[in-house]
């Protein structure tokens, strides 16, 4: 029998006094097929029960000696969680919403993530967390933990931390301050970035050796001690109206300034525009149609540049290139603009050349190029507007109580989508050169969209500068290739599959993640369900397809550029995952591009 079997009828026992785990008895007695359990060559290796109203204390489980992933969260479980010490091939430990009490799991130095929030937690944060390397997520949030957070922490992984709601003095460390004040919130003395400056320290050497005296983001549940008096108290009253003054008339002036700037923009464009169309210099053409410096390509509704100038515009974000801007026309036709700046044009021809070739790119997974602008101070790219967000929002944005994941069907559907549009554009002999999460947008139809295509050679030599994207073999990111486009593709494959960023641009505490080394470095050491997002832990039925889709990801970040596989071939394996075609969309309706012959473009090399 299952060694793992007994240890877990004796969990049972004293943990489910309502008979919940009803199918774990002793007539099944393999429990590698019981609900919640999952098991690696025979032993146990993941134990998954949330929710379940369970009870008393997880000692039972410090027999289970395989076990990697143990996640109890929402239950009533008690009693110390020091008891898991022994297990040593723990990653992933997930108790939180419970009542364990006692101290920090000191001895578990091998998790790759712990949330122990919303629980009774005391004593102090041990300073041998500083050798938890592999540590990716720390949650301790809401219990009551006490004393300063050890000063040599200094996690290069670390992506979630939370520390609020507990009882923690002192300065935080330098490490951390890249988190959100949020992550500290609600301590009654913890001070230093991101929360206020810690007051000088040689005056209050007699009161605490170097602790805080500023009570940062004091609890308003938390009661106070009776030395606070009443007028501190009025003064932190006064200065929190001010602040909260001081935010409003901030925000005011800045809309005021923002405002100004889009008005003084877009006149600027418009004398730009008049210019140009009183020098009468752009001449029609059969397939197109050029007016006010505006050049509209194949089956585009024309409209003049005032229009677009004129257009409702809402800045949709900054990029390697300049801004996007989604505007409103006035046959409420959306559209997205976006402002080349940051970029080397050599001259008009050469630019129409570009946008011609890219213009004429139909796809039903591409997003399209519908017209152009080139004046002397501006250059302005007129796409379709997406206006179901991108791969990158649906991904990373609001991560935290309250999101919606992102399924792992939906994931996929992307992933073969956003292949489809890279190969697409590589068959006509063109590179993206941009393959990121923000550049995948999905449409009204739900169709995943490959967005900023073939402008990298428009770049400028700083323009991809820490792109977490690029490939290690590309010096200078105007020279990419269909190969390097690959490896970017392959990093975008990974963030889906680990909810990881592979980069945070102004060195913030993601900076020195390097994603596919990271993931390659976990996979040797045969960890691979490890690195799977947290939001992907309930699909625990795919997870054979996730650990293939890994390996793909692998192959397309293969150092050599020889060694990674050719876009349709990532194409081909990602629908052989289902054995179905995934996020299939009607490529005759968008496809205008078989007729086309494209000129061999120079950003193939
Ligand atoms: N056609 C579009 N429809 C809807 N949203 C778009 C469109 N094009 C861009 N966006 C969004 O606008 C934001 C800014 O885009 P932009 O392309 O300027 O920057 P980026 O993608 O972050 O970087 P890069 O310039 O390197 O591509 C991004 O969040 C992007 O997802």
């Amino acid at each position: 029998t299952n060694p793992d079997f007994h240890p877990l009828m004796s969990f049972k026992a004293s943990s489910d006094p309502s008979d919940t785990l009803s199918q774990w008895n002793s007539t099944t007695s393999n429990p590698c097929t019981w609900y919640g359990v999952s098991c690696l060559r025979n032993r146990v290796s993941r134990l998954v029960l949330e929710d379940l109203n369970l009870t008393g204390s997880i000692h039972p489980l410090t027999s289970l000696t395989q076990l990697r992933i143990l996640s109890l969260k929402r239950n009533r479980f008690n009693g110390p969680v020091t008891s898991l010490a022994n297990l040593t091939t723990l990653r992933l430990l997930f108790l939180s919403h419970n009542n364990f009490s006692g101290h920090f799991p000191a001895a578990l130095t091998s998790l790759y993530r712990l949330n122990l929030s919303h629980n009774s937690l005391s004593g102090e944060i041990p300073a041998t967390l500083s050798r938890w390397t592999h540590l990716l997520t720390l949650q301790l949030d809401s219990n009551r933990l006490q004393g300063r957070i050890p000063s040599n922490i200094n996690l290069s992984h670390l992506h979630d931390f939370n520390v609020s709601n507990n009882l923690l003095s002192g300065q935080i460390p330098e490490s951390l301050s890249a988190f959100p004040g949020s992550a500290f919130s609600n301590n009654p003395s913890l001070c230093g970035a991101p929360l206020r400056e810690c007051k000088a320290k040689s005056k209050n050497k007699s009161k605490s050796k170097g602790e805080a005296v500023i009570p940062a983001l004091a609890s308003p549940l938390k009661p106070r001690s009776d030395s606070d008096s009443g007028r501190p108290r009025r003064r932190e009253r006064i200065m929190g109206v001010l602040v909260l003054i001081g935010i409003v008339v901030g925000d005011v002036v800045v809309l005021g300034l923002v405002s100004l700037l889009l008005y003084c923009y877009f006149w600027r464009n418009y004398s730009a525009a008049a210019e140009l169309r009183k020098e009468g210099k752009e001449r029609r053409r059969s397939w197109k149609m050029v007016d006010d410096g505006m050049v509209f390509l194949e089956g585009v509704r024309r409209f003049e540049l005032e229009e677009l100038l004129r257009a409702s515009a809402e800045m949709l974000g900054k990029g390697a290139f300049g801004s996007a801007y989604k505007a409103v026309l006035d046959d409420g036709t959306v559209v997205a603009v976006k402002r080349l700046k940051e970029v080397s044009v050599g001259g008009k021809r050469e630019f129409q050349q570009r946008m011609e070739v890219l213009g004429r790119l139909r796809h039903c997974n591409v997003v399209s190029l519908r017209a152009y602008c080139f004046t002397k101070d501006d250059k302005f790219l007129v796409s379709d507007y997406m206006c179901n967000a991108s791969f990158s929002f649906l991904l990373h944005g609001n991560r935290g109580p309250g999101r919606t994941p992102l399924e792992w069907t939906m994931r996929l559907k992307i992933a073969a989508g956003a292949a489809r549009g890279v190969a697409f554009i590589h068959k006509h002999k063109l590179t993206h050169g941009n393959i990121k999460a923000t550049n995948v947008l999905i449409d009204v139809a739900g169709n995943p969209r490959v967005a900023d295509f073939g402008l990298s050679i428009f770049a400028t030599a700083s323009t991809f500068r820490s792109n977490g994207y690029l490939a290690p073999e590309v010096s200078d990111g105007r020279k990419q290739t269909q190969m390097s486009d690959v490896y970017s593709f392959g990093v975008l494959l990974i963030e889906m599959l680990t909810g990881k960023c592979p980069s945070a641009v102004g060195g913030g505490h993601e900076a020195a993640v390097d994603l596919p080394r990271w993931v390659r470095s976990v996979v040797r050491e045969e960890w691979t369900a490890e690195v799977f997002d947290l939001e992907l832990m309930s699909y625990k039925d795919n997870e054979e397809e996730m650990v293939a889709l890994l390996q793909i990801a692998i192959a397309c970040t293969a150092t050599e550029p020889h060694q990674r596989p050719t876009m349709s071939h990532v194409v081909k394996m990602i629908e052989e995952l289902r054995g179905v075609q995934m996020s299939p969309c009607d490529e005759g309706l968008d496809s205008l591009s078989e007729s086309l012959s494209v000129p061999e473009a120079r950003a193939t090399q």
